[in-house]
Order: structure tokens, then C-alpha cells, then sequence
């Protein structure tokens, strides 16, 4: 059998014609994968040996799931595509020819941004011009995924202010070409979008909720839904060991914050078009998230940063210079560097399974991430709290580890926390779904050396090989703050303390009773408590994402598009 049989019995077409695409002849393919088009003039030049041009640079092709939008095309839309010196030479030719079809796709540019292009294709009649996009039509509706009806959070306020001007310029034009209906909320104060989440609104007439804005409004919309998710199933939040369930809507973020770490570290840029049609092609990412409590009181939810100290006392300062915008946590960063404070206490933490990879084995989570799909077994959520000083293995059982110290900083990075300050993360490896976090211990080192350690999050080198920082995986944690008096005390007696860049000792009168303590910074939210239990909630969420594609898989991608364009590809020479 021929390749070409080979591939159409593999990939039966469900329509076939010739048709005009920029007064070129093209012959027009559609199965149920992929549509593609070629130019038939030069196959057929090639054919008879003239040209021996690669096909592929004269076939194109655009995989069915990643199809925007099929239109007739107005008149509007062919003057658009045409440029003024081709106006007339275009005028005859839609004369001839004066039925047309834009489809929208998705095309893959640099650095993981999607782009949506369009190609319009002319046909002699209105009859084949409307069998092309009904059929493109029926394929498209079976893809069940795609969000029809989305509740869309506009916070004016994120970023640099842009967040209403992204939404109309670049997003809803491209909801509307999809035919996906919006209701838009511009939040009129912080919490606005949570506290309507939680209560008003009517969530049965969405399949997805959309945040424009940053980590922070994330956050916001996060809170509303999951809680809503709670009260609605009669779960209490309180309860630290209660089972939460997962939420059924999906989460698509549009980025227009400072940091938005969770948007580039779930689809690789921060870019609101390549957003918005990840949302629009329906894909599904599942997420962890850790519940934090103080005793038996919920106080926060978390995706990517709990940041104690170092990250804690950066976002303290930095919320006193939000008029600032985004250049705020460069400044109060530097700030922080400086004051080199270090905080004690005892954190405890329950290790992940030994399968579970570890923070420093490399193996980052990408598309389709081997390691998320293989979920931690429910017996991890019930182990003991141990006496031991030292992790042992019982029985099979996993036990607590706990280590007491002075850190400049304790870090647990949910996933990645890539983003454009650190295109790596504050945990390269670390996993988007797969039911752990990442404990970064940085203990008490000199300036430089914390220096060296902040440098190698911004370039290759490897941030945990220092002899002053520990790293493990975990699924539960908490951290317990030594207490202020005995902090003092002790530090009054040490000289070396003195220095007036430390918080609990910067003179003798404020130190007996000043705080000692740092806060949590929760996804870039302050926390009100410093001692607290954590928990990561497996995949308890969905984005509309699929994670970062590794340059490989983009690779395969087209490699994909390539092999379902070979009936086109020319017979091996057999003389
Ligand atoms: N209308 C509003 N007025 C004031 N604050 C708002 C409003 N809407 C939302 N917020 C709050 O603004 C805070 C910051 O918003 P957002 O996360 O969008 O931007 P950002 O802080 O600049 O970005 P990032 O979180 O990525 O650093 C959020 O905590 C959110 O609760
Ligand atoms: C001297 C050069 C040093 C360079 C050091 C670069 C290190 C960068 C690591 C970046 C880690 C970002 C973690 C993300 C946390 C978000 O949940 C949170 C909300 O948006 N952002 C911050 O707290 C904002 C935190 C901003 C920290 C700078
Ligand atoms: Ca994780």
C-alpha cells in the first residue's frame, strides 16, 4: 500500500476541494485532525520535476483542536486581508469568485506566545462555501471542552493599570470570534471578585471563570471558588484534616499584573492573547493547592509562594509602595537585602513519597507531566506526627521530619514560581499537580553569600548547592516562631546581633518586646499569623493551561502537523 493510502485510511477526509486562497489555487483537506492546504500549482510542478522544493514550506495545516472560529467572510474582512497595491487585481478576482470562509487558528511564535491567524478561502459557489463551514462547524462542536458561557474579573487597578484596556483590545475580540459569550465584572474594590464568587453568583450558567490582573486577583477568584466549592458541599474550612473538594469550574488567567508568576509558570509567557486562546480551545490543567491554618482557623489558600522572612518582609515592604507599581518589589527587595534579618523557629514537615522525584532531580513539569498523573496514595494524609528529630521509615509508614534554626528565609514553592524576575523559579522542579510542595530552607549565612544564592535564581547555576540551604518535598508542613522574649534575651547577650539591621535587636530598648517575627507572604498576600499548618491539596483546581510546552514537544507538534500533511508528501524515488 502507498504512504498515501497508508494516511488517508488512517485519516479519513471528510471533505476535499479546490479552492482560492489569495488568488492562489489550493487544494483544501479536511479529517478529523487536522485541515491543511497546499498549493496545487507547484505539486504539480513538482511532480513533473521542475521544483524540488521541500512540500512542507507549500503546505500548511492547523490541528482541529486548536481551530478559533470558522466565518463566512464579509466584505469587510476580504478588504482587510488585501493590500491597497492588489486592491483592483483582488476586486476581479472575489468578483469571480465571491463566496469566501475565514478560519481563525492558533499559530505557535517565539517563546511559547500563540498568535491567532487567519486564512480566508474563496469558493466559486455558496453552496460548497457553506458545506466548508458547516462541517468545520460540527467537528468544532465536538470538542465538549471548550468553554461556552465565562464570568470575567477585571481588576483596573493591577500591574501597570492596563487590565480593562487588555480585556477589550485583545481578549474580547477573539471571545467574540469564538462565539463565547462573557459576563464582565470590573472590581470596584479589593475583594470584590471573592466576595461574589462566594455568594451572588449564579455559577451554574458558566463553565469557566476568567481573572484579569495578577497573582492577586488569582488569589481573589481562587478564595471564591473553592469556598464556594466548600459551602456548597457542606465542607468546613476550619477543619484542617477535612477532604476538600475539588472545584468543577475552570480558572483562565489573563495577565495583567506585576508578577503574574502563576500565569508564566503554567503556560510559559505572560502574554494576554496567548491566554485567551488557551482559554478558548478549552485546555485543562489541574493544580495543587495548600490550605494554610493557624490551629483549627482557616486563613488562606496558596498556589505558588509561602514565603517566610526573606519574601515575607520584600512583600510587607512593598505593599507600602503599591503607587509604585510593579518597579515596588524591586526596590523593597533591595530594602530587604540590605536589612539581612533572620527569623528562628522549628519547621516540621511530612516528606512526599520517595517517587515523588525530589526539588533537585531536574525533571521539570511539562505538558502532559509524567510525573503529575501519578497521584499520592490517600494513606500519606493520615501519618503521625513523630518525636524523632530525624526522618526514619516505619512499616512503610512515612513519619515528620523537624528542624529547628535561624533562616533568613523558608520558602514552599507549590510549583516553579517561574516567572520573568526568575525564568526558572524559586523551584525548578518543582510540580504543578502532583500533591506536594517544594521546603526551601535558607538558614542564617553571611550577605554575600545570600547574594550568590538570590543571583542564581536569574541565571543557570543551581540555587540549592550551597552548604546554608535544604531543600525537600513535602506534603504537609508547619512552622512554629521561637518565642519574642526568649529571642531577645538571647540576642541581647550576643554582640554580633547589634548591628541595627536586624528587626528584633536594632536597640536594646525596643528589643525585649518588638516583634521577632517575619510574615507569611501567601501568593503575595500577608498573612496574620506566623505560626502555621499546611497542607497540600492535590490537583484541587483546573486552569485553562496545559502546562509549559517543552521546545521538544513544539517540535513534535509540528512534526504532527507534517505527518498528517503527507498525503501530500512526493513518493520516494524508487529508480
Ligand atoms: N477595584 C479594586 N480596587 C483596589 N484593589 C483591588 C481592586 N480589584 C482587586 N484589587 C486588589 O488588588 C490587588 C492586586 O491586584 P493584582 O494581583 O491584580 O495586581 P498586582 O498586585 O499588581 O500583581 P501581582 O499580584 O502579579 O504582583 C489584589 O490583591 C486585589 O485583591
Ligand atoms: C540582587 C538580585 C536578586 C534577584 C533575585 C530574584 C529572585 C526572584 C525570585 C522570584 C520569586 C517570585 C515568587 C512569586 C511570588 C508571587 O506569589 C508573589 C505574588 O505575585 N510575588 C511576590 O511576592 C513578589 C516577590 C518579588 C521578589 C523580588
Ligand atoms: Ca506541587
Amino acid at each position: 500500500m502507498t504512504r498515501l493510502n497508508d494516511i488517508m485510511e488512517k485519516h479519513a477526509r471528510l471533505l476535499s476541494s479546490k479552492l482560492f486562497l489569495k488568488r492562489r489555487q489550493v487544494e483544501v483537506v479536511l479529517n478529523r485532525s487536522v485541515l491543511a492546504w497546499r498549493d496545487v500549482e507547484k505539486s504539480s510542478r513538482r511532480r513533473s520535476g521542475i521544483s524540488n522544493i521541500s512540500q512542507t514550506a507549500h503546505s500548511h495545516a492547523a490541528l482541529l483542536c486548536e481551530i478559533v472560529a470558522v466565518r463566512k467572510t464579509e466584505d469587510d474582512d476580504q478588504e482587510d486581508t488585501e493590500t491597497r497595491r492588489s486592491q483592483k487585481k483582488a476586486k476581479q478576482h472575489s468578483e469571480q469568485h465571491p463566496y469566501a470562509l475565514t478560519v481563525s487558528y492558533v499559530r505557535r511564535t517565539r517563546q511559547h506566545q500563540w498568535r491567532c491567524s487567519d486564512a480566508t478561502f474563496h469558493c466559486a459557489s455558496q453552496g460548497l462555501c457553506e458545506q466548508w463551514i458547516q462541517v468545520i462547524n460540527e467537528q468544532l462542536s465536538l470538542f465538549t471542552n471548550r468553554p461556552k458561557s465565562l464570568l470575567v474579573y477585571i481588576n483596573p487597578y493591577g500591574g501597570k493599570r492596563q487590565g480593562k484596556r487588555i480585556y477589550e483590545q485583545k481578549v474580547a475580540p477573539l471571545f467574540r470570534r469564538a462565539c463565547i459569550s462573557a459576563d464582565v465584572i470590573v472590581t470596584e474594590r479589593a475583594n470584590h471578585a471573592r466576595d461574589h464568587l462566594k455568594t451572588e453568583a449564579n455559577l451554574d450558567k458558566y463553565d469557566g471563570v476568567v481573572c484579569v490582573g495578577g497573582d492577586g486577583m488569582f488569589s481573589e477568584v481562587l478564595h471564591g471558588l473553592v469556598t464556594r466549592t466548600q459551602t456548597d458541599k457542606g465542607v468546613d474550612q476550619n477543619q484542617s484534616e477535612a477532604e476538600l473538594v475539588p472545584c468543577s469550574l475552570r480558572i483562565g488567567i489573563i495577565p495583567a499584573g506585576s508578577t503574574d508568576c502563576i500565569c508564566f509558570a503554567t503556560v510559559g509567557t505572560n502574554d494576554p492573547v496567548t491566554s485567551a486562546l488557551h482559554i478558548i480551545v478549552g485546555d485543562s490543567q489541574p493544580m495543587d493547592v495548600c490550605s494554610v491554618h493557624h490551629n483549627n482557623i482557616f486563613l488562606k489558600y496558596s498556589v505558588s509562594l509561602l514565603g517566610y522572612g526573606f519574601y515575607g518582609d520584600v512583600l510587607t515592604d512593598s505593599e507600602r509602595k503599591r503607587w509604585l507599581g510593579p518597579a515596588r518589589y524591586d526596590l523593597s527587595g533591595i530594602k530587604t537585602f540590605l536589612s539581612h534579618n533572620y527569623y528562628e523557629g522549628t519547621i516540621s514537615f511530612l516528606p512526599a513519597e520517595d517517587n515523588m522525584g525530589n526539588p533537585r532531580d531536574k525533571l521539570q513539569c511539562r505538558s502532559g507531566c509524567g510525573v503529575c498523573q501519578h497521584k499520592p496514595s490517600s494513606k500519606d494524609t493520615h501519618c503521625e506526627m513523630s518525636e524523632e528529630k530525624e526522618k526514619s521509615d516505619k512499616d512503610g509508614s512515612r513519619v515528620w521530619s523537624q528542624i529547628r534554626g535561624k533562616f533568613i528565609a523558608i520558602n514552599a514553592a507549590s510549583m516553579s514560581c517561574a516567572c520573568p524576575r526568575s525564568p526558572k523559579g524559586l523551584s525548578p522542579s518543582a510540580h504543578l499537580a502532583d500533591g506536594t510542595t517544594d521546603l526551601i530552607l535558607v538558614r542564617k549565612c553571611s550577605r554575600l553569600d545570600f547574594l550568590r544564592h538570590l543571583l542564581r535564581h536569574t541565571n543557570k547555576e543551581d540555587q540549592f548547592d550551597h552548604s546554608f540551604v535544604e531543600v525537600h518535598r513535602v506534603q504537609k508542613f508547619r512552622f512554629q516562631p521561637r518565642h519574642h522574649e526568649l529571642v531577645s534575651l538571647e540576642d541581647l547577650s550576643d554582640p554580633q546581633k547589634k548591628t541595627g539591621f536586624r528587626p528584633i535587636c536594632s536597640t536594646a530598648t525596643t528589643c525585649n518586646y518588638t516583634s521577632a517575627h517575619s510574615s507569611w507572604n501567601c501568593d503575595g498576600e500577608i498573612l496574620s499569623h506566623a505560626a502555621i499548618q499546611v497542607s497540600v491539596r492535590c490537583q484541587l483546581i483546573r486552569l485553562f493551561a496545559r502546562g509549559i510546552e517543552e521546545q521538544q514537544q513544539q517540535q513534535q507538534h509540528q512534526c504532527v502537523l507534517e505527518d498528517l500533511c503527507a498525503p501530500w508528501a512526493p513518493e520516494p524515488d524508487t529508480h
